[in-house]
């Protein structure tokens, strides 16, 4: 397509609660700037008179209350103005659980919900936890993570879509206040391994037991737990393995409110299974939701890794000066990843279960698996077919330094510090290269794999 040297923007007038609904396309950017008025992405407010960019195939809607005047400077979009409901409060320190089906604005209603009470005004940073692990959140698509937000999570690309966060972003950032903290499931699928999901679910609500345990104020902003629409329906998810994943959540993150979005049978169930002793609500979907195909979320996959690894930075329509990515100057966006070359023998990889295991249930009655779904398998690279070339590691914590506090599943509960990816396997020498987003040394680490991979 051909484009001028200066792209001419377009004014578009928003009446009260009404929203314009865009979708950025692969290769282009947009920018929007509030001209007058008063106007949010998602909950985050936009300040007047900074062009801010949007990139990476972004999908998303500029939202006001009472009424504004935006510009949006443009290659390639399309969009229009569509009337919005409301959205509503409640009086107890909340603790959400969302669920909702595939392409229901689950994490969209995460992002609103957390975005508003950030500008209360009251000092609140909620813990925002993601248990969806196809979203990348502020790791990368495998891991479960949690963070307190204490900031506006700003949209601007499907690269990083609850904004960036300390461990990928440059100290100059002001989102470096987010500290995320994960653990690995290293699937995108939640049936992979469900016993593995169940257990770091409730992991990560001992962790954030922990952290609000001595933090009153933490407490009093709640809990907003984003979930995989496995969770609600779709291919393959029983009501089995949906009702287990949900009750994991229910318990370990003290679940006082299920929102249920877009779907009555699951709002039915929810209501009968926990109706008594918690608040179910149904919230209908929003009609700006995009329905988000497989070939666009491997697209978003591959934008996530590159921009853990890289940063990103989304170059501006052309004639638009001093534009802001989410807010952040666009200059402080990009990373610079090292690749070093280290011997097998630096880093301990494993795998959790073996990769062609049937799930428990498809096995006869009284059938033992040789290897469980929990058991840290050793991977050795020098073997052909180690899986290990283009995976995603992700290099844990220590294990626990007093020999009397270790156990045997100990990896299994070891959050991530960082992930990696091998870029090149040269058995004959014994050595891989290793893409990683510091310098620091990998000897004596643990890794585990899973099935993600990544290639630049
Ligand atoms: N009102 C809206 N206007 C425009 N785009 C929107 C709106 N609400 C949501 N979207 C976009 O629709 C897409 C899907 O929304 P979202 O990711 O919130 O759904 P989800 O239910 O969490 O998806 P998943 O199926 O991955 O669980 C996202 O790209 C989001 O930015």
């Amino acid at each position: 397509m051909f484009e001028s040297e200066t792209a001419t923007p377009r004014q578009w007038v928003l009446e009260l609660e009404s929203e314009y609904r865009f979708e950025v396309e692969a290769g282009s950017s947009c920018a929007i700037t509030l001209v007058k008025g008063r106007a949010e992405v998602f909950g985050a407010e936009l300040v007047e008179g900074k062009p801010y960019v949007f990139g990476s195939e972004c999908k998303a809607a500029i939202f006001t209350w009472l009424g504004c005047t935006i510009e949006m400077t443009l290659r390639k979009l399309h969009g229009s103005p569509v009337p919005e409901g409301e959205p509503e409060g409640s009086t107890e320190p909340p603790r959400v659980l969302i669920l909702g089906p595939e392409n229901s604005g689950k994490t969209t209603v995460c992002k609103i919900l957390v975005n508003y009470a950030v500008r209360s005004g009251q000092g609140w940073a909620p813990m925002l936890v993601n248990v969806d692990p196809s979203e990348g959140g502020w790791a990368v698509p495998g891991a479960l993570s949690a963070a307190a937000i204490s900031g506006p999570i700003a949209t601007c690309s499907t690269a990083n879509p609850l904004g960036s966060a300390a461990t990928s972003a440059p100290t100059t950032l002001a989102s470096n206040a987010l500290l995320p903290f994960a653990y690995w499931y290293g699937h995108d699928d939640t049936k992979k391994n469900s016993l593995l999901m169940d257990r770091l679910i409730r992991n990560l609500g001992m962790h954030i037991d922990d952290r609000l345990g001595n933090d009153p104020e933490g407490r009093t902003a709640g809990v907003i737990v984003d979930t995989p629409s496995s969770f609600a329906s779709g291919p393959g998810a029983t009501t089995e393995h949906r009702q287990k994943l949900i009750k994991a959540c229910i318990d370990a993150f003290q679940i006082n409110v299920i929102l249920v979005v877009g779907h009555e049978k699951l709002n039915v169930e929810m209501q009968r299974a926990y109706g008594s002793r918690l608040t179910v609500v149904k919230i209908p979907k929003s009609g700006g939701v995009v329905e988000l195909d497989r070939s666009y979320r491997e697209r978003v996959h591959n934008y996530q890794v590159h921009n853990y690894f890289y940063g990103e930075v989304i170059a501006p329509p052309p004639g638009v000066k001093s534009a802001t990515q989410g807010g952040e100057t666009l200059t402080d966006l990009n990373l610079a990843p090292s690749s070093t070359a280290v011997n097998f023998s630096d880093l301990k990889i494993y795998r959790i279960g073996a990769e062609t295991m049937a799930p428990s249930s498809a096995l006869p009655i009284g059938a033992a698996r040789v290897v469980s779904e929990m058991q840290p398998v050793a991977v050795d690279p020098s073997q052909p077919g180690s899986g290990l070339l283009n995976a995603i590691l992700a290099i844990l914590a220590p294990f626990h330094t007093d020999e009397r506090e270790r156990y045997d599943e100990e990896i299994l509960d070891l959050n991530v510090i960082g992930f990696v990816v091998v870029t090149n396997l040269d058995i004959a020498h014994k050595k891989m290269t290793i893409l990683s987003p510091t310098q620091g040394s990998l000897v004596g680490r643990t890794a585990l794999i899973g099935s993600l991979e990544w290639q630049e």
